[in-house]
């Protein structure tokens, strides 16, 4: 697919010319959030300079012109990840809230005592803690798909957990904290034979790989606008259309409603039954030039350049020889990702030494406690990359790590 264009890519991003203690930042953390091109900015501030309005179609031209740009961002969504239409894309704040809409939403109305929620060990607190505490309410039950050693997943006890008791399965399509990448169109047909839902995690994935949701066949599917060049305080779930129009809202308000009497009420038409209230509108055109712009690199270019730094990354981490990487080997299952912890020096205080280098990675557990507690870990260190990272910023990370084994020698 060819080479992106990293220094023309390097300089939408600002950002990333901020100093510290004259040291060129290098941003290691995008997992935990992406940097915003100044496509995007352009695209939020012009919103808010010359189009701002209320939406629900007021009766003036500015409203006109903002519904009509949020309508369309979610016409731009669907098309982005291979859904039927604007029907099933659901703004919402972030994945977070994409997982609660579906665990209240559905989860609270048809899974009770007998039922089964089959997660995997390495999903985030996200999907894990939500659908934990929705089985409580309702007494449905959890069980947990194994990961192996080499931080994928135990297929074979797939096909055990997922049975005929099973309602939903609710697995992560790539690890935030492993890089694993998972076989969710094969743990979806798994689901699908016992006549169970899947929903997809996509919040590792949809920033950095082609997505299509309708050859995945995932019943829902989530991700964040602030993960993939986007910004925060916007978040997509993807959901057949026949099941959005089966599930009741669990918000209310206005925007969302048909008809209201002093009695009762009635829901508007898809996405609209599922947000209330006034959304985040300029973060929806925020979003659509996310997408714009990722596109105008092309998903695969992004995928290739992400795999290439990864590999990298892992191998000099593995030359060092007293680096602990955990997930798969560089390859079609590792996303561009590296979760590792040095011997010699606990997560937090590498990062720290990190930082004196102007090197920015993440420590800790990443919002996967019982992972970390299955890797043995109380916490891990994370270099995650995007399409502005380098492989000069990779050798920087595993100078500052040289650093901090000198000072924790
Ligand atoms: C796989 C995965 N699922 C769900 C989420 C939750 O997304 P929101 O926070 O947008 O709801 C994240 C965020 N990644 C986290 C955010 O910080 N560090 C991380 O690894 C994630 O990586």
């Amino acid at each position: 697919v060819g080479a992106l264009d990293v220094e023309r890519i390097r300089s939408d991003f600002p950002i990333l010319e901020r100093e510290f203690d004259d040291q060129q930042v290098v941003y290691l953390d995008n997992a935990a959030t992406t940097q915003t091109p100044d496509p995007v900015v352009d695209a939020m501030s012009d919103y808010y300079r010359y189009t701002n309005s209320n939406v629900h179609r007021g009766i003036h031209h500015l409203s006109q012109e903002a519904s009509e740009a949020y309508e369309r961002a979610h016409d731009r969504v669907a098309e982005f990840i291979g859904a039927g239409g604007r029907e099933e894309v659901i703004f919402t704040k972030n994945t977070t809230e994409s997982e609660n809409l579906v665990a209240y939403s559905w989860g609270l109305n048809e899974l009770g005592p007998g039922d089964e929620v089959v997660l995997t060990e390495m999903e985030h607190h996200a999907s894990l803690v939500t659908w934990q505490q929705i089985a409580n309410q309702t007494g449905a039950d959890v069980k947990y798909i194994r990961i192996d050693e080499d931080g994928r997943l135990d297929m074979d006890h797939a096909r055990e957990c997922i049975t005929d008791d099973t309602a939903i399965l609710s697995a992560v399509h790539v690890s935030n904290t492993l890089g694993t990448v998972n076989p969710v169109a094969e743990l979806t047909e798994l689901a699908h034979e016992h006549d169970a839902l899947s929903f997809i995690d996509g919040a590792q994935a949809v920033p950095n790989r082609p997505v299509d949701v309708e050859a995945i066949d995932a019943d829902f599917y989530a991700f964040s606008g602030h993960k993939m060049a986007g910004p925060t305080g916007i978040g997509v779930l993807y959901g057949k259309q026949h099941l959005l129009e089966e599930m009741e809202p669990y918000l209310y308000g206005g925007g969302m409603i048909r008809k209201v009497t002093f009695e009762d009420s009635t829901w508007a038409d898809l996405p609209w039954k599922f947000e209330p209230g006034t959304p985040q509108i300029a973060e929806a055109v925020g979003l659509e030039a996310a997408i714009d712009y990722l596109e105008e690199i092309g998903m695969e270019r992004i995928q290739s350049h992400e795999e290439e730094l990864a590999e990298y990354a892992y191998e000099r981490l593995e030359a060092e020889g007293d680096v602990e990487i955990y997930g798969p080997e560089p390859g079609p299952d590792r996303s561009g990702l590296v979760g590792f912890n040095l011997e010699s020096v606990h997560a937090h205080d590498l990062a720290s030494i990190m930082n004196d280098h102007a090197v920015a990675i993440r420590a800790g557990d990443h919002c996967t406690q019982p992972l970390h507690d299955k890797l043995g870990v109380a916490a891990s260190a994370r270099a995650s990359f995007y399409v502005y990272n380098t492989r000069e910023e990779v050798d920087k990370l595993v100078a500052a790590i040289d650093d901090a084994r000198q000072l924790f020698a």
